[in-house]
């Protein structure tokens, strides 16, 4: 399978924030790429390093078998970063327009506005969409010109449940004609609906570069609260925390966890069990060595 994009061992700093540390990464033709991270992890930099936006402070970034600084290169891509702006007096239909006409082939108009459930919307000014469909046509114009390869940094950001499904059909079928995507999120939800592959970073790190299956299994921690005078040693403990007469228990396997506590007599009161958020899970995974209760 046939490299698209090439990160090779990038790091990138600004003034005295090291936003990515020695990234070497692939996207290959035809794959539809999560790259998943917390606030601040470094998923937006990369985005601007692939798409020519930022230079590295140190390594190489391979885009198309070229440069992303080659404006020639650049037109095989399509973008669309975490915030844009479009013209509030345009119409939908001149917006696509104008964004076609800077490519060699496009899209029909009314297809790329079919695809991200736009088509009724061809005569309306951009003043009068709402926040979700602006979103969704600042989307769609990532797909306007053909490209091989389109990068979507936060796509569904702010859009209810209805207009993210119709975003994520817009991507899929993008993908399925064969096209390629690298899109970020903050959830895994969202990854898992659409890619196979999930790359997580976290404070500029690559943390993790497989399937969303896999993934979910390294990020998929509980956290078992309860109230107990002294806990033996249990199966599975990832780390332990003591907050006053409470202990909280993190695991990737809570009913193990628990059946081996009650097995062992300890008593214990107010048992809760609760997943853990994403940025949770990441701080396991990037903790050093587990810590053992
Ligand atoms: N122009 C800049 N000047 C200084 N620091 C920056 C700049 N851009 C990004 N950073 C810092 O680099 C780090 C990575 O930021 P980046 O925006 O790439 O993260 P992110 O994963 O996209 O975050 P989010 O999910 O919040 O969008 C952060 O610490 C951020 O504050």
């Amino acid at each position: 399978m046939s490299v698209l994009a090439r990160t090779i061992d990038v790091t990138r700093r600004y003034g005295g924030v090291l936003a990515l540390d020695r990234v070497s990464l692939e996207i290959r033709a035809g794959e539809l790429v999560g790259l998943l991270g917390p606030n601040g992890a470094g998923k937006s930099t990369l985005i601007n390093l692939f798409v020519g936006l930022r230079r590295p402070t140190s390594g190489t970034v391979e885009l198309l078998g070229g440069s992303p600084s080659d404006p020639l290169v650049r037109r095989g891509i399509g973008v669309t970063p975490q915030e844009t702006g479009l013209p509030e007096a345009l119409r939908v239909g001149e917006v696509v327009g104008f964004v076609t006409s800077h490519y060699p082939k496009a899209r029909p108009k009314g297809e790329l506005l079919e695809r991200f459930g736009l088509a009724d919307l061809d005569r309306r000014q951009i003043g009068g969409l709402s926040g979700g469909q602006k979103r969704r046509l600042a989307v769609a114009l990532a797909f306007a010109g053909e490209p091989r390869l389109v990068f979507l940094d936060e796509p569904t950001t702010g859009l209810d449940v209805e207009a993210r499904r119709t975003l994520w059909d817009g991507i899929r079928a993008f993908h399925e004609d064969g096209g390629t995507v690298l899109l970020t999120s903050h959830y895994l939800e969202e990854i898992e609906a659409l890619a196979q592959r999930v790359i997580v970073v976290a404070q500029g790190r690559v943390l993790a570069d497989d399937t969303v299956r896999a993934v979910r299994d390294m990020v998929g921690v509980q956290r078992v609260s309860l109230t107990a005078a002294a806990l033996p040693e249990l199966p599975g403990v990832l780390s332990s925390e003591r907050d006053g007469e409470r202990t909280h228990l993190m695991t990737a396997d809570a009913d193990h966890l628990v059946v081996a506590l009650v097995s062992s007599g300890t008593p214990f009161t107010g048992l809760e069990i609760r997943p853990t958020s994403l940025e949770e899970a990441f701080l396991h995974l990037t903790a050093p060595e587990p810590v053992t209760a």
